[in-house]
C-alpha cells in the first residue's frame, strides 16, 4: 500500500520511512534510549550529525516542524486515508500548561490537578480524525502559529534555569584541572618533540637526496651528505622507526592523560552535585547537569590533553618549518611571511566565535538531554495521555536548535578552512613561480627549492592545524565555563561542616520558633510567616494543612534541604543550622509520597541507608515494615526491583521504603504522606504497618497527613494555615464543629464544595 503510494506520487521512501519512525514512538524511544549514551560521547558537531543520522526525520526537520505549503491533493487524500502517516506539523501539539513544566515545585495535589488539566487539554490537540488534516490555508496558518507558540513555550522551559551570564574561562584556569598529571604531560611533550623533529628532517633529507641525485647524474658519486647512499637510507629508516615509536608513546600517554582528567572531572562534578542543596536543584534541571557531567567534561578533558598536544606538535612543526625556511632561503621566506598575519587574524576571530557557539551548543545539548531524560523516565504518563506526538515535536524543536547551532559552526568552519586552504594553495604556486626564477638564476638549487616547498607545506599545514587546535581549545573553554559554574556553586547549606550532633538527640525537643520561609525560586511567595510549634521526644505528631499549605515543606526544613529565612528550628535549644548536616540527617528516616527505589535488589534497597547492616538486621527491619511478601518471590532478598522499582507494586515499594527508613533506627521518622500514592488494599496494609511503628516511643514520628482519617491516633495534630499554626491538639479536640480542622475533614469527605478558609 505504501509502496503503491510512493510509486504513484513519486515520494521519496526516506520521507515515508521517517514519518513511520516518528509515528512509531515505541521505536523512536528505543532508538533514543540506546543512542543516548553514544550521543553523550560525541563532540557537539558530531552530535548534530549523529542526531540527524539517528533520527532520519531530523534531516527533514524543516518539513516536519515548519510550515509546508502547497500540499498536493494526493498527499491530502493519502493522509486522510492513513492518518497515522501524517506529518506532525499538520496538527497542533497539545500544550502542556506552563505549570506542568516544573512538576517538582508543585505540591502533590497541584500535580494531580495539573495532570487533570492535561487530561482536560487532551482533546485540544488530538487529531480530528474526521476532519481533513489540512483543510484550508487559514486553519493551516493557525496551526502553525500554535506550533510556533509551542516551540516558544518549550524554550520557555528554560525559564527555570539560572539566568547567570556565561562565565568566561581562560585556558590557565582550566589547566588546574590537569593537576597531578604533570609527569605524564612532560613525557608526552618530550616524545612529541622527538617525533616532530624527526618528521621535520624529512624535507631537508628530500632536498639533499634530490641534489645528490642531480650531482651524481653529472659526477657519478652516490653519496648523500657525505654518507654512502645505502647507509643514508638505512639511517633515515632507523630514524623514522624511532619517530613512530615516540608517536606511539605520545598517543598512548596522552589518551591516558585525557581519560584520567575526564574521569577525575566527572567524579568531582558528581560529588559536587550531591553536595548541593535544594536551591541548586530547584534552579538546575537534571538533564542539563547530566550533560555537564558527560559531554562537557569530555570536551574539556580532550581540549586539555589531545588538543593541547596537537597544538604543541603543530607549534613545534610550525616553528621548525619556519626556521628551516629561513635557513633555506631568506628571500622566499620574506615573500611567504606576507600571508601569515591575515591567517592568524582569521584564526583569532574564528576561535572566539567558536568559543561562544560552543557554550550555546552545550546549553542546547543540556536541554536535549534534559528533555529526553525526563520524558523517557515518565514515558508511561506520556503514553497514557497520548502525549507521544507533542513529545516528539518538543524533542524535534530542541534538535532543530542544536542543528542550527551546528550549522552556524559548520558555516564558520567551512569558510575559515576553505579560505586558509585557498591561501595555502596560492602560496605553493607563488613559491614555484618565484623559486623557479631563483633556480634559473642559480640563487638556489632544485633540492633547496624542493625542501623549501616541503617546509612551507609543513609549516602552513601546522599553522592551519594550530588554528584548528585553537578553535577546539576554545570549544573546551566554552564547555569549561559550564563546568566551573557547577564546580563553583556554593550550597547555602554546606553538608560537611558544623557542630557534631549530640548523642542525646533522640531525646530532643524539636522546636520551630517563628519560622519564616519561601522557596528560593519563588522568594515572593512565603510558605511560612511565623510558624511556631514544639514536638516532644517519642511523640507521634501529624501535620495537617490544605493542599499546598506547606506540610511537605516542614520536612524539607527539618532535613535541611533549605534553611528558614527567618526564625529558627531548634533541637533541645540548639539551632539545627549549626549542626553538621550529614550527622543531623543520620538521625532521620524518611518515607516519601512516592517511594523511590534504586535499580538493584530488594536487599540493596533496604540497606541503602545503612550499607553495613547484617542480613538479620535487614530482615528485622523488613518484618517491622510488614514486608513478608518478599518471601513470595523466588529470589527473595535478591529479587531485582527494576528501574526505580517498576517491578514491584506501589504498596510493596512503599513497605520496602519504610524498611529502609527503619533500618537506620532513626530518632525521627518522617512519613510524608506515605499512603497518598496507594490504592485501597495497599493503603490499608501500609497504614497497618505505620500504626504499629507509632507505638515505638523510642522514635519521634512526624506524619505529614494527606488523608485526615489516618491520623486519629496521633498524640498531637498541628494544623497549618496561612503560614502559621492555626490549631493544634488531639483528633477529638480538633474535630469540634466550626474548627478549621473539622471543616477540612468535611471537605475531604466531600461534604463541602470549596476548600475551607481559615
Ligand atoms: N521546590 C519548590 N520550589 C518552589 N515552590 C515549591 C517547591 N516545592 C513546593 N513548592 C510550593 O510550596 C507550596 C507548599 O508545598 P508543599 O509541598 O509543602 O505543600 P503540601 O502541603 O505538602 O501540599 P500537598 O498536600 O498537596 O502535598 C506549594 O504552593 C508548592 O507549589
Amino acid at each position: 500500500m505504501v509502496v503503491d503510494f510512493i510509486r504513484k506520487n513519486a515520494v521519496h521512501p526516506r520521507r515515508i520511512q521517517s514519518k513511520f519512525l516518528l509515528n512509531n514512538v515505541g521505536l523512536f524511544q528505543a532508538v533514543s534510549c540506546s543512542k543516548l549514551s553514544v550521543l553523550a560521547k560525541l563532540t557537539p558537531t558530531n552530535q548534530a550529525s549523529f542526531v540527524t543520522q539517528t533520527f532520519p526525520a531530523s534531516a527533514n526537520l524543516r518539513n516536519i516542524t515548519q510550515p509546508k505549503r502547497g500540499f498536493t491533493s494526493s498527499f491530502r487524500s493519502f493522509y486522510q486515508k492513513y492518518p497515522s502517516l501524517a506529518p506532525y506539523h499538520v496538527y497542533p501539539p497539545r500544550i502542556f500548561p506552563a505549570s506542568v513544566r516544573r512538576n517538582s515545585s508543585l505540591s502533590s495535589d497541584s500535580k494531580t490537578s495539573t495532570d487533570l488539566h492535561v487530561a482536560a487539554n487532551k482533546n485540544f490537540g488530538s487529531r480530528p480524525h474526521n476532519q481533513s488534516p489540512n483543510s484550508g490555508t487559514s486553519s493551516h496558518e493557525s496551526l502553525l502559529k500554535t506550533q510556533q507558540k509551542s516551540s516558544d513555550s518549550s524554550s520557555a522551559e528554560s525559564d527555570h534555569k539560572p539566568s547567570q551570564e556565561p562565565r568566561k574561562v581562560t585556558f590557565w584556569s582550566i589547566l588546574v584541572l590537569a593537576k597531578g598529571q604533570g609527569k605524564n604531560f612532560f613525557i608526552a611533550a618530550a616524545l612529541l618533540l622527538i617525533s616532530s623533529s624527526i618528521s621535520m628532517s624529512i624535507p631537508y633529507a628530500v632536498g639533499k637526496i634530490l641534489d645528490a641525485g642531480s650531482s651524481s647524474a653529472e659526477s657519478g658519486f652516490t653519496e648523500i651528505m657525505g654518507i654512502p647512499s645505502s647507509k643514508f637510507y638505512m639511517g633515515l629508516l632507523g630514524l623514522f622507526l624511532i619517530g613512530s615509536i615516540c608517536n606511539f608513546g605520545r598517543i598512548f600517554t596522552l589518551r591516558l592523560l585525557s581519560e584520567n582528567i575526564i574521569s577525575r572531572l566527572r567524579s568531582r562534578l558528581f560529588a559536587k552535585c550531591l553536595s548541593l542543596d535544594g536551591r541548586f536543584f530547584d534552579s538546575h534541571l537534571h538533564g542539563d547537569i547530566i550533560s555537564r557531567l558527560t559531554t562537557d567534561s569530555s570536551i574539556v578533558g580532550k581540549s586539555l590533553s589531545t588538543y593541547l598536544s596537537d597544538g604543541l606538535r603543530s607549534t613545534v612543526s610550525a616553528v621548525t618549518g619556519i626556521a628551516m625556511m629561513l635557513y633555506t632561503s631568506l628571500t622566499l621566506t620574506g615573500y611567504m611571511s606576507l600571508i601569515v598575519p591575515p591567517i592568524a587574524l582569521g584564526a583569532f576571530f574564528y576561535g572566539e566565535y567558536v568559543r561562544k557557539l560552543s557554550r550555546k551548543t552545550q546549553d542546547a545539548l543540556g536541554d536535549l538531554t534534559r528533555v529526553s531524560e525526563e520524558r523517557l523516565a515518565n514515558v508511561r504518563t506520556t503514553q497514557a495521555f497520548l502525549g507521544e506526538r507533542q513529545e516528539v515535536h518538543r524533542y524535534n524543536n530542541y534538535i532543530r536548535n542544536l542543528f542550527n547551532l551546528a550549522k552556524k559552526e559548520a558555516l564558520a568552519g567551512g569558510f575559515f578552512f576553505g579560505s586558509t586552504g585557498f591561501c595555502g594553495n596560492a602560496t605553493v604556486i607563488a613559491i614555484l613561480a618565484l623559486g623557479g626564477k631563483m633556480v634559473a638564476a642559480g640563487d638556489i638549487t632544485v633540492g633547496q627549492l624542493s625542501s623549501f616547498l616541503l617546509y612551507t607545506v609543513y609549516a602552513g599545514g601546522s599553522i592551519i592545524g594550530l588554528s584548528g587546535c585553537f578553535t577546539d581549545i576554545m570549544k573546551g573553554l566554552g564547555a569549561a565555563g559550564r563546568l566551573f559554574d557547577l564546580l563553583d556553586s556554593v550550597p547555602k547549606v554546606v553538608p560537611s561542616t558544623g557542630l557534631p550532633v549530640p548523642s542525646t538527640i533522640r531525646k530532643s525537643v524539636l522546636t520551630f520558633d517563628k519560622v519564616g520561609f519561601a522557596y528560593p525560586t519563588r522568594p515572593k511567595s512565603a510558605i511560612f510567616k511565623d510558624l511556631s510549634f514544639e514536638i516532644q521526644p517519642g511523640m507521634n505528631i501529624a501535620i495537617v494543612a490544605a493542599s499546598g499549605g506547606g506540610k511537605s515543606t516542614v520536612s524539607q526544613l527539618l532535613l535541611r534541604f533549605y534553611d528558614p529565612i527567618s526564625g529558627k528550628i531548634l533541637a533541645n535549644g540548639t539551632d539545627i543550622s549549626t549542626f553538621n548536616v550529614q550527622q543531623w540527617r543520620r538521625n532521620f528516616g524518611v518515607v516519601g509520597q512516592e517511594p523511590v527505589l534504586f535499580t538493584g535488589t530488594i536487599r540493596d534497597n533496604i540497606a541503602y541507608g545503612n550499607p553495613d547492616a547484617t542480613q538479620e538486621e535487614i530482615e528485622a527491619a523488613a518484618m517491622r515494615a510488614d514486608c513478608g511478601f518478599i518471601y513470595t518471590f523466588p529470589d527473595t532478598w535478591d529479587t531485582q526491583v527494576g528501574t526505580r522499582g517498576l517491578q514491584l507494586s506501589g504498596g510493596q515499594k512503599q513497605r520496602i521504603a519504610i524498611a529502609r527508613a527503619l533500618l537506620r533506627t532513626p530518632a525521627f521518622l518522617i512519613l510524608d504522606e506515605a499512603t497518598s500514592a496507594l490504592d485501597g488494599e495497599a493503603e490499608v496494609m501500609v497504614n497497618r504497618t505505620i500504626q504499629a511503628l507509632m507505638q515505638n516511643r523510642n522514635m519521634t514520628t512526624i506524619t505529614i497527613a494527606h488523608k485526615l482519617a489516618t491520623i486519629r491516633s496521633a498524640d498531637l495534630i498541628l494544623v497549618v494555615g496561612d503560614g502559621r499554626i492555626i490549631e493544634q491538639g488531639k483528633f477529638e479536640e480538633l474535630s469540634r464543629p466550626g474548627s478549621y480542622f473539622y471543616r477540612l475533614i468535611k471537605w475531604q469527605l466531600g461534604k463541602m464544595d470549596d476548600v475551607p478558609s481559615q
